[in-house]
């Protein structure tokens, strides 16, 4: 079985390392030619996760044709602004009947759509393609630290195909037919941990933390009714596990960014000097945008979006939200 796994970031890097123990093949497709070098050579990508040794039955290209050609999956792992280009480029070499799994957190700004809704866009067939998420930091599971994810898809057939490539005793697969809940719920849960970083990063404490994360999950889970999807999914990998993990991880990059700019560090600088995506600082705005299209309350995003984007300041966006009257806990949910 060959397995093509579009993007040689951290997760795309640790999860060709999970295909290659079930697949005879992993082709990966990077975008940096010296990735796909190193990978080659090394058995090391020079850019992620660089103490991490990968199988050698993982062989990288940046040619995507290359890496596309005969694949009985494919996976894409790049980050949400450059999914809709890299899917458009990946068009013509994907065949109609050819199981995709997307591990892209993410809302694309401006037409509110999911990431497999993005790739379905371009590719066709969108009832073939999946999304993998859960409490899943690259870093960890390249190292086989014990960990668990959630593939949802309509298809029960996709759900069960990418299982099977991917479990292991150290990484736990469940599935899912919830694939709206399962990726608002990634997405969501980035804007969440930044906004936990920031409230670290000016001196609050543990049960600031603890109070953001449990009105943040309340407010994921409006964002996932309104959208279509199933509440109870929140409570589960996608949801609370994602969510406490990237809320508290030192291996967050959505949470590190918080602190950092708390700390007076902008986004820009930031993501040049880690070259890593912080996908919570586009979602603040994408899903600031929908849940104003769908007449949601979503105050935590509301902020986030108005401090990153919009020059509003942590001091008077602290004010505004204390100054809200607090009513019934689960409003929105359940009506
Ligand atoms: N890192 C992690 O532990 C996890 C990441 N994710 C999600 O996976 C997605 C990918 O993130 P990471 O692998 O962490 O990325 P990363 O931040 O480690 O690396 C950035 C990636 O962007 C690629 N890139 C840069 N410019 C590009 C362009 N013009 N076109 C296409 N690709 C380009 C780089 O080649 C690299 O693969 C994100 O949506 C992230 O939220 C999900 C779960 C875990
Ligand atoms: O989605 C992720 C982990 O599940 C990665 O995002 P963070 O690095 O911000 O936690």
């Amino acid at each position: 079985m060959r397995i093509a796994l579009i993007g040689a970031g951290s997760w795309g890097t640790a999860v060709a390392g999970l295909a290659a123990q079930e697949a005879s093949e992993v082709r990966v497709w990077a975008h940096e030619e010296s990735c796909a070098a190193g990978i080659n050579t090394n058995h090391v990508n020079p850019g992620y996760l660089t103490d991490y040794t990968l199988p050698e039955n993982v062989i990288a290209s940046s040619d995507i044709v290359w890496a596309l050609k005969g694949a009985d999956g494919i996976i894409f792992a790049v980050p949400s602004m450059h999914l809709r280009s890299v899917a458009k480029a990946a068009r013509h070499d994907i065949a109609p009947d050819t199981p995709v799994l997307c591990l892209t957190k993410g809302i694309e700004p401006h037409t509110g759509l999911l990431m497999t809704e993005v790739i379905g866009e371009e590719i066709g067939h969108p009832e073939r393609i999946g999304a993998l998420s859960g409490p899943n930091h690259a870093e960890e599971v390249c190292q086989g630290a014990l960990s668990a994810a959630v593939i949802a898809a309509e298809d029960p057939h996709v759900a069960a195909f990418f299982k099977d490539v991917l479990i292991s005793p150290a990484f736990r697969v469940y599935v899912s037919d919830d694939i709206t809940g399962v990726e608002m719920c990634g997405a969501a849960k980035n804007i969440m941990a930044i906004i936990c970083g920031i409230a670290a990063g000016s001196g609050l404490g543990d049960n600031t933390l603890a109070l953001i994360m449990t009105r943040g999950l309340a407010e994921i889970s409006r964002l996932v009714h309104a959208r279509g999807g199933d509440p109870m999914t929140c409570m589960g990998l996608a949801g609370m596990g994602d969510l406490v993990a990237t809320c508290t991880s030192e291996h967050s990059r959505n949470r590190m960014f918080g602190v950092a700019f708390a700390q007076g560090v902008s986004l820009e600088a930031y993501q040049e000097r880690r070259h890593m995506v912080v996908e919570g600082a586009a979602a603040a705005m994408s899903i600031a945008e929908l849940a104003r299209s769908l007449d949601v309350d979503a105050p935590l995003t509301f902020a986030l979006d108005h401090i990153l984007w919009h020059g509003g300041s942590i001091a008077e966006s602290l004010e505004h939200l204390t100054d809200r009257f607090p009513t019934s806990e689960f409003y929105g949910i359940n009506e």
